[in-house]
């Protein structure tokens, strides 16, 4: 399969749902990704190439709690390279650093462990989708606070309509698939 073959798969495998998870909000959901090996694998074939392509210098893959974790840790085996946890507060033991966000269906705040990366490490940052880009803008803030440098943001989908990906400027967001 080519790569445009692998994206037409991908849009043909991503459903919506309206007014999930509240009013208003037309919720796009990856669950058919995950449930087609071709699909799934197409994905993680998309990340992989542009990853290799753009930042062969890449240390690690960070990963957003939770849909992140979904997609994370396969590129990181894919690269060879470690996966790193950012998760929703109160879920990781140890010394911890969190930042505080709103997404748009709500707030929330997220942290990484003290240790996870070193400073001066290359990081590429995963997660399912782009909304707002408060999620991934959080992200951002924690990985700086340990002095990790950002290469690419990576998204499933973006909802360009949004504009989550003007928030996070000047780092760099690659959507495999985009909606309005
Ligand atoms: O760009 P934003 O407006 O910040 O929204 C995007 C975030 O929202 C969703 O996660 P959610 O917080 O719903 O958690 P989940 O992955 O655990 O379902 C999605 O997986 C992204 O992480
Ligand atoms: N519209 C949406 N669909 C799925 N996940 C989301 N996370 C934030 N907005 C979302």
């Amino acid at each position: 399969m080519c790569d445009q073959e692998k994206e037409a798969l991908l849009y043909r495998s991503v459903r919506e749902f309206p007014d999930f998870p509240a009013p208003g909000v037309l919720f796009r959901d990856i669950t058919p990704v995950l449930k087609s090996p071709e699909a799934f694998t197409a994905s993680i074939d998309l990340f992989e190439g542009y990853v290799r392509k753009n930042f062969p210098q890449v240390d690690a893959i960070a990963g957003l709690d939770s849909r992140g974790f979904l997609f994370g840790p396969l590129l990181a085996q894919r690269l060879g390279i470690g996966f790193v946890l950012i998760r929703k507060k109160g879920k990781l033991p140890g010394p911890t650093e969190s930042v505080s966000y709103s997404l748009e269906y709500g707030k929330a705040e997220i942290e990484i462990q003290s240790d996870a990366v070193d400073p001066g490490q290359k990081i590429v940052i995963i997660d399912d989708l782009l909304a707002t880009g408060g999620t991934m803008k959080a992200a951002i803030e924690l990985l700086q606070c340990k002095n990790a440098e950002i290469l690419s943001c990576l998204v499933l989908i973006e909802l360009t309509s949004l504009k989550g990906a003007e928030k996070l400027q000047p780092h760099r967001v690659h959507s495999l698939l985009q909606y309005d």
